[in-house]
């Protein structure tokens, strides 16, 4: 099993956070606190008062499991489209695979890098929504003192199954929208590139910026249903289920729910996946 793809997604994968963590921690605040007006008025808010540095908050525990899973999402797509085509990446440019095959290795990559993701990304989510402001002496604690000890609790009072809760939903939220991930990145590459050829540069930016918001357009109602059943039983049991998360988010703020976070991420989406896609490119060429 060739291994470089799941090297080669790793660097990508934690290239493309380093990029994009800016804009996540934007949409989190945006999403998760109520005294921003907007996009520009956080941006500017978090600048004056924090600088720079402030949108690179909590970048540590993201970076070593985006990773992580971006190296199984990679490794995976490669080599099931190794098994379903029997041309490795170097032979695919002059027996380019077809898009069902690129669809099937793609959903079987997001099925698998959903199932790796979720504890990290509970846990993520869980320290994002601590609105509270950084611990000073005498002043209460945060619930969740850091990612381990987020973990460790979460593992304390609701069982190993609740580093899991939101997990049906990630695997809807990423099973799909992979398929659509590589089949757009494939389909704009071969549309630019001459038979035979690797794409230039600004051809794997392109497409891939535009494969990670055709992805996240259509993940996005998903990731709000996940993101609900994840802070679900922080503070008390909301939900009876995913559907049940579903018909209550519909019932009480209709339609335009499953859209919040829509534009950030969309924005989010083309650097850090044109970033992913030329530095995972790059890296193959560099080792073949
Ligand atoms: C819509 N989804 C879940 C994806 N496209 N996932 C793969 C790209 C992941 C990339 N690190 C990102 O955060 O955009």
């Amino acid at each position: 099993m060739p291994l470089e793809e799941f090297v080669a997604g790793w660097i990508s994968g934690a290239l493309g956070l380093v990029l994009g963590h800016p804009f996540d921690t934007v949409k989190v605040r945006l999403q998760t606190q109520t005294t921003y007006q907007g996009i520009m008025d956080c941006i500017v808010k978090t600048y004056r008062h924090e600088s720079l540095l402030g949108f690179f908050k909590g970048m540590s525990f993201p970076i070593a499991s985006v990773a992580v899973v971006n190296s199984v999402l990679f490794g995976v797509y490669s080599n099931t489209l190794l098994l379903l085509t029997a041309a490795s990446h170097q032979e695919r440019r002059t027996q380019p695979p077809n898009y069902p095959h690129i669809f099937i290795a793609g959903c079987t990559g997001g099925l698998l890098q959903s199932y790796c993701l979720a504890p990290f990304d509970l846990i993520k989510v869980r320290l994002q929504n601590q609105t509270e402001p950084r611990v000073q002496r005498g002043s209460s604690q945060p619930r969740y003192r850091g990612p381990t000890h987020c973990a460790v609790t979460i593992l304390r009072e609701e069982g190993p199954q609740g580093l899991f809760r939101g997990a049906w939903a990630l695997v809807l939220r990423d099973t799909p929208t992979l398929g659509f991930y590589f089949v757009t990145y494939e389909g704009i590459c071969r549309q630019y590139t001459p038979d035979g050829q690797d794409p230039s540069s600004t051809t794997v930016l392109v497409a891939g910026g535009f494969a990670g918001i055709a992805s996240w357009i259509t993940a996005t109602p998903f990731d709000v249903v996940k993101s609900r059943m994840q802070m679900d039983g922080v503070k008390k049991k909301e939900y009876k289920g995913m559907l049940d998360c579903m018909v209550s988010s519909f019932r009480q703020e209709g339609v335009g729910v499953f859209f919040r976070g829509l534009t950030i991420n969309t924005a989010r989406a083309f650097p850090v996946n044109a970033v992913t896609f030329l530095s995972y490119e790059y890296l193959l060429r560099l080792w073949r």
